[in-house]
């Protein structure tokens, strides 16, 4: 079902959907003010109150989100079945619109009765920005205005892995290396330096941040207090992380393989020495930590490749370099066995029935790139879902619920 609008304007669109939610439209246009000049307002309204005459919308335009059949995938309400728990992870590109489609996903999963855990674990979080409300914190915030409970989680993944690391250098790190000095084994605690334990928590690799603050959510996701949740969306970083992300816990396997050896030494040679002096055994909880870590990273690499309860969606735009970037994505999620079913792409123009052309041209290139995902050997197996551009920034659950609407069918 398409809603018609009036050449790239949301202001239109508003008019239009209005017909089918003039409720959630006013709404929405009294957190927005703004948007509209106000003559344009005032016929807004009688839009709304036109809607309910049988006077037919002014179809110049049409706006669509189309999804593509492909065999075998079923659309949203596939997605709503069951109360089982079910993640879907949203993630490609910088600035495509993944923010915008998770916490649309969010709403209406929650407007389908659906408890639902909203999360970031993007460093440069927009929960906030897409919702309209402060959603910071790094803790439980409930959203306001769905139907059935939603919550936002924003991890600081700096401030998660800045957490991880002051607790094991707490326990672990000068700690035990007073013991072991007065010991006379420094230098095996100098040796488990040398292993670059503490480097790798100052300067991690890529990923590793959204590594330990997926695996934070991971944790509190096994916690009673989040046993309401059927539907946990992720808001994901760019590419790049997520796939770094998923090969994580063979990273930390080497490393923490190494120091696990030094460990055992460490522990046999204490265990000595205590059994001579009846000394405490202090133990390497910096290890210990991020062996907890790398147990967890494998819970999440699991749990991401579980066709029953999760699914990675891709939002891509119409762009060459987002498309191959995209196929890229696929590729390597496939790769990993990640599922993946729908491939979203956002902000397509609306075909102009004005002469501008900008426009023209600018739609011209967007189908090329549409036709290049058509014959794309990774993208093409994939449900594509066409969202268009529309002419204000989606903000506040309103508007999401709208852009929900058109993209989640
Ligand atoms: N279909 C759309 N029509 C108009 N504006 C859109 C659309 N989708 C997203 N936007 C706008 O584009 C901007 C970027 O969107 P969003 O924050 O959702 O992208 P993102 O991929 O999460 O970005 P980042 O990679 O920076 O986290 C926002 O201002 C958002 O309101």
């Amino acid at each position: 079902m398409g809603s018609f609008c009036l050449p790239s304007t949301f202001s239109s669109c508003i008019r239009s959907s209005a017909a089918t939610n003039s409720m959630a439209m006013a709404a929405f246009l009294s957190h927005h003010p703004k948007i509209l000049p106000q003559p344009f307002l005032s016929t807004t309204f009688r839009f709304i109150s036109l809607s309910t005459s049988t006077k037919p919308p002014r179809k110049l335009f049409q706006v669509r989100s189309v999804a593509t059949p492909a065999e075998g995938i079923a659309g949203f309400e596939s997605m709503i079945s069951g109360t089982e728990r079910k993640y879907y992870l949203l993630g490609g590109k910088g600035g495509v619109g993944k923010t915008s489609s998770a916490a649309a996903l969010a709403v209406k999963f929650a407007n389908s009765g659906h408890p639902t855990l909203v999360v970031s674990t993007d460093p440069a979080h927009s929960l906030s920005d897409s919702f309209a409300q402060d959603l910071t914190g790094g803790t439980l915030v409930p959203v306001e205005g769905p139907d059935s409970p939603l919550f936002a989680l924003e991890i600081n993944p700096e401030k998660a892995r800045e957490e991880f690391r002051t607790t094991a250098q707490k326990n672990g790190g000068t700690g035990v290396k007073d013991f072991m000095d007065g010991m006379g084994l420094g230098m095996l605690v100098d040796q488990l330096g040398e292993l670059k334990l503490g480097e790798l928590l100052d300067t991690p690799p890529p990923g590793l941040d959204e590594a330990i603050a997926i695996a934070k959510v991971i944790q509190f996701l096994e916690s009673p207090e989040y046993n309401m949740f059927t539907r946990i969306v992720f808001d994901t970083a760019p590419t790049g992380h997520t796939l770094r992300l998923l090969s994580l816990p063979d990273f930390l396997d080497a490393s923490i393989g190494k120091i696990l050896k030094l460990r055992q030494k460490i522990a046999s040679a204490t265990s000595a020495i205590k059994s001579v002096f009846g000394q405490e055994e202090k133990r390497l909880d910096a290890a210990d930590k991020l062996e907890r870590l790398r147990e967890r990273m494998v819970k999440v690499r699991e749990l991401f490749r579980d066709k029953e309860s999760t699914e990675f969606v891709i939002v891509t735009i119409p762009t060459v370099m987002a498309v191959n970037e995209s196929s890229r994505l696929h590729a390597s999620l496939k790769k990993e066995s990640v599922p993946v079913k729908r491939l979203i792409v956002n902000q397509i123009l609306p075909p102009s029935a004005s002469d501008c052309k900008f426009c023209a041209m600018k739609r011209k290139d967007q189908l090329r790139a549409l036709d290049l995902i058509r014959n794309d050997p990774e993208l093409s197996s994939l449900l594509v879902i066409e969202a268009p551009l529309v002419d204000v920034e989606i903000r506040g659950v309103p508007a999401l619920k709208f852009l929900g609407d058109i993209i989640w069918k």
